[in-house]
């Protein structure tokens, strides 16, 4: 009897002990954390455990019929308001509004992304997303030198070719889920970026190259989104999802590996000068970058793999979502097509110089960009050591983000910010925006680097798409919008593509 008595105060001591642990990590310490910024004047949006600012999503979907009502509305309340905290989990999380202290946030080389939901991701990439310091700046450099104006060129016809393919797929059809069919272009267009059509009738397991790339996003998503992995991190999914997705990622990594070897030894380097409409691969065997050793001009083919596959990730959704939610603008302002139309018209060819000259595209997209805003905050970054942003003291292991929306629709830059006017962009009432304020693919040394093949590629799905289409929307789809890893519809926007009458 005195035996089990102890065993069962032993029991009860160890479960009371975790309990304070669990207590303090995740209330008395944020909460400790909190109380020094709040004496710095950081305001306190919320103190609610797990996401943050996001905590308001559901509740506003409820009252408002907008997921982040609060968010978009938070400047408007609290106007020339610097920063806002709120907690993260364990972690506090600051928000910055402040240019001048964006500018000195994405200069700062204490602040490093942070590895909560990263490390999954890292499991079939390892590309210069996740990458630090000086190898961050090594790789970029490398990559960049091949990602150049040139290769930007000589995709405008694959691109072009692919919205084709898609377009003859569509032509009078309802399509339930726009978004869906513009992540399946966008992959296809990373694809081609780098491998032009190896991939063309490749099968892995009777699926297509980019089903099977998008199958390994999705799977990660969902696990990095576990309650699972929320409480005991990446160890308690090691024998379910993630080792299938560890088995495919070798698999694919070892075709990719293939085709590259295959291409370093059939070309002909004076072959190569000549050839027209080069792809990535074809930049990087001819800038001389690839070798079995790494170094600060060449990388290996497992490096142009990884990145090969953080380009598909990072391109996906991204582009994916931008072009389907335009699609919604246009379902919805109708009036707007023709004016892109008519701008269109003004460029004969489909040339990058002709493309750039569309004013009022550029001003479409921009648009889109600020209205949606696809990508609210960064990757979370943290403070690897105390430091200071303008008058803001900050200790170490606190995590900082921009907060994009919030500066979306600040209605001190942005007049009306709710109203969807791409006429804003041209009215020069934006013309003394600061810098930081509106940076859709952010800023500094992390900032996109695919952002000029995005924008290309949005706008020619979009002129491709308004020359050939009407589109309609169902008159009761109404647009709510919520936050899973980016922002997005809770409904999928399904639309009708009807030919245009010539
Ligand atoms: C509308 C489309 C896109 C948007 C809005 C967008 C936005 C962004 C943003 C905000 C970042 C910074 C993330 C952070 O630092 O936490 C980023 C980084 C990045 N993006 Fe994009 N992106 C788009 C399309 C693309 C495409 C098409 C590609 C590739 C073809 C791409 C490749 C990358 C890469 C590799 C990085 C990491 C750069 C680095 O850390 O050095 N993105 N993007």
């Amino acid at each position: 009897m005195g035996l089990i008595l102890q065993i069962i105060i032993f029991i009860l001591t160890i479960i009371s002990l975790l309990a304070l642990y669990l207590v303090y990590k995740f209330y008395v310490k944020p909460k400790i954390l909190m109380g020094f910024y709040e004496k710095q004047g950081v305001k306190n949006l919320c103190f609610y455990p797990f996401i943050g600012k996001y905590s308001f999503v559901s509740r506003d979907i409820m009252l408002k019929g907008d997921g982040f009502y609060s968010i978009k509305d938070f400047l408007a309340q609290n106007p020339g308001c610097k920063y806002s905290m709120t907690n993260l989990a364990e972690f506090v999380c600051i928000q910055l509004y402040d240019p001048d202290i964006i500018k000195e946030f994405y200069n700062c080389k204490h602040i490093v992304k942070h590895k909560f939901g990263v490390e999954i991701f890292q499991e079939f990439m390892n590309g210069i997303v996740f990458a630090e310091g000086e190898e961050h700046t090594r790789k970029r450099k490398i990559i960049s030198q091949a990602f150049h104006y040139q290769l930007l060129q000589s995709m405008i016809s694959p691109l072009s070719e692919i919205y084709d393919e898609f377009i003859d797929k569509v032509k009078d059809k309802k399509v339930d889920d726009c978004i869906s069919m513009f992540q399946d272009i966008s992959g296809e267009s990373v694809l081609r970026l780098f491998f032009s059509k190896s991939f063309k009738d490749y099968k892995y397991r009777n699926k297509t190259m980019t089903e099977t790339l998008s199958d390994l996003i999705n799977c990660a998503g969902q696990m990095a989104k576990s309650t699972e992995y929320a409480f005991l991190g990446k160890g308690a999914l090691r024998f379910g999802k993630l080792s299938t997705l560890q088995k495919t990622t070798k698999d694919i990594k070892k075709i990719f590996k293939e085709v590259i070897t295959n291409r370093i030894d059939s070309t002909n380097l004076d072959d190569l000068k000549h050839k027209q409409r080069k792809d990535m691969i074809d930049y990087l065997i001819e800038n001389q970058g690839i070798d079995k050793i790494e170094s600060e001009n060449k990388i290996t083919i497992e490096t142009i793999i990884e990145e090969f596959i953080t380009f598909y990730v990072a391109g996906l959704d991204t582009t994916g979502h931008t072009l389907g939610m335009a699609m919604y603008y246009l379902s919805v302002y109708p009036e707007l097509s023709e004016e892109i139309k008519a701008t269109i018209k003004s460029q004969a060819d489909l040339t990058s110089e002709n493309i750039k000259n569309m004013k009022y595209l550029q001003a479409f997209v921009n648009e889109v960009l600020r209205h949606y805003t696809i990508a609210d905050q960064l990757f979370m970054r943290t403070a690897t050591q105390d430091i200071q942003l303008g008058n803001l003291k900050i200790k170490k292991g606190t995590v900082l983000n921009v907060g994009n929306l919030e500066n979306h629709f600040d209605p001190k830059y942005f007049k009306d910010p709710h109203q969807f006017n791409p006429q804003r962009w041209l009215d020069g009432s934006l013309d003394k925006l600061p810098p930081y304020i509106f940076n859709p693919f952010s800023a500094g040394k992390n900032n996109c680097i695919g952002q000029h093949f995005a924008q290309i590629n949005i706008k020619i799905g979009l002129i491709k798409f308004i020359q050939s289409f009407d589109f309609e929307i169902d008159p009761n789809y109404k647009l709510i919008l919520t936050f899973q890893f980016l922002i997005e519809p809770v409904q999928p926007i399904a639309l009708t593509f009807k030919s245009k009458k010539l």
